[in-house]
């Protein structure tokens, strides 16, 4: 039986990171990991940050909740066809509700192949800090994400004061007295906190009613390159609601696109040494007018 992981969390909170982190791990476990993710959005960005040789299947430009779990578990099923490995570690959009997600592992044809661990939602403490300021839709995906979840890592310690991070401890385990919740920065945590998770299939849990989500994302395709302080100047200008950035900025005077990230206002660059497509996708809500600089 393949041991099976879902990672959950609001857009931006530190999901990849994990991902990338337990990877490692479970490697060094001297398992074989498989990866399933699924991006808002055309553009597969945190699909690049998987390395090589780890077999991986993406959905794209939907939801593992609401596009349909037929379309997830076809893809399941084609790396179990395909792939030998021992982990499946699914890392969801930043738009999925936890539990609706979970429909496509439990799916009858892989009863006999998946063994569910469990939930490990990333929550991104600053986000949490100020969530009173979110619209009411966003705020309750947010709030479901974390409720639902078997493990929590309560993510960007880094950012919070030892006040603040005792505030966001009790918040959450206020909201999920069940789960177990770490304090983690880079979403560090040991493999074997995973491991301890044998939660089985959720029956009938209650979920709250979400509404409808506004969330769109729009790609950006850079003509030409952009001068850093002015694109910087265009983020400190962006809406509240525009919830995550990622992409790659080509930037004058330097040979390729950076890879840019950018959630809850708190921007990363990093240098890329190849030529990758200068574009970035923009996701948030009522996002129509946003223009490039
Ligand atoms: N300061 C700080 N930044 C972090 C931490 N964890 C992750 N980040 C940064 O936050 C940004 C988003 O991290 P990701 O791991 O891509 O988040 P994600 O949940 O996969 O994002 P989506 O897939 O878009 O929902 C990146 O720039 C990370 O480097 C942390 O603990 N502290």
């Amino acid at each position: 039986m393949v041991d099976v992981y879902l990672f959950s969390g609001f857009l931006g909170s530190g999901k990849t990171t994990l991902l990338k982190n337990m990877l490692i791990q479970v490697k060094e476990a001297g398992l074989k990991p498989a990866v399933f993710m699924n991006e808002l959005g055309e553009l597969a960005i945190d699909s690049d940050e998987v390395e090589d040789g780890v077999p991986l299947k993406e959905l794209l430009d939907g939801c593992i909740c609401c596009t349909g779990s037929e379309k997830s578990e076809a893809q399941i099923q084609t790396l179990l066809a395909e792939e030998e490995f021992d982990v499946l570690l699914i890392e969801t959009t930043g738009a999925a509700h936890p539990v609706e997600a979970l429909d496509a592992i439990f799916s009858p044809l892989f009863a006999e192949k998946l063994n569910f661990r469990g939930i490990v939602t990333v929550a991104d403490s600053k986000r949490w800090l100020d969530r009173d300021r979110m619209s009411p839709q966003i705020r309750s995906l947010f709030l479901e994400q974390i409720r639902h979840a078997d493990l929590i890592l309560a993510n960007k310690m880094d950012l919070l004061t030892d006040k603040e991070q005792g505030e966001v401890v009790f918040g959450i385990q206020a909201l999920n007295s069940e789960a177990r919740i770490v304090q983690t920065s880079g979403a560090k945590i040991p493999y074997k906190l995973m491991e301890t998770l044998s939660t089985g299939p959720k029956e009938s849990v209650e979920t709250a009613e979400i509404g409808k989500l506004n969330l769109n994302t729009r790609v950006f395709r850079f003509a030409e390159p952009v001068k850093r302080e002015v694109f910087e100047q265009w983020l400190r200008n962006l809406p509240e609601t525009v919830y995550r950035i990622k992409g790659y900025v080509p930037l004058e005077g330097d040979k390729y696109p950076h890879a840019f990230q950018y959630a809850y206002g708190m921007a990363q660059w990093l240098p890329e040494y190849m030529k990758m497509q200068p574009q970035i996708v923009v996701i948030g809500e009522g996002i129509d007018g946003v223009e490039l600089p």
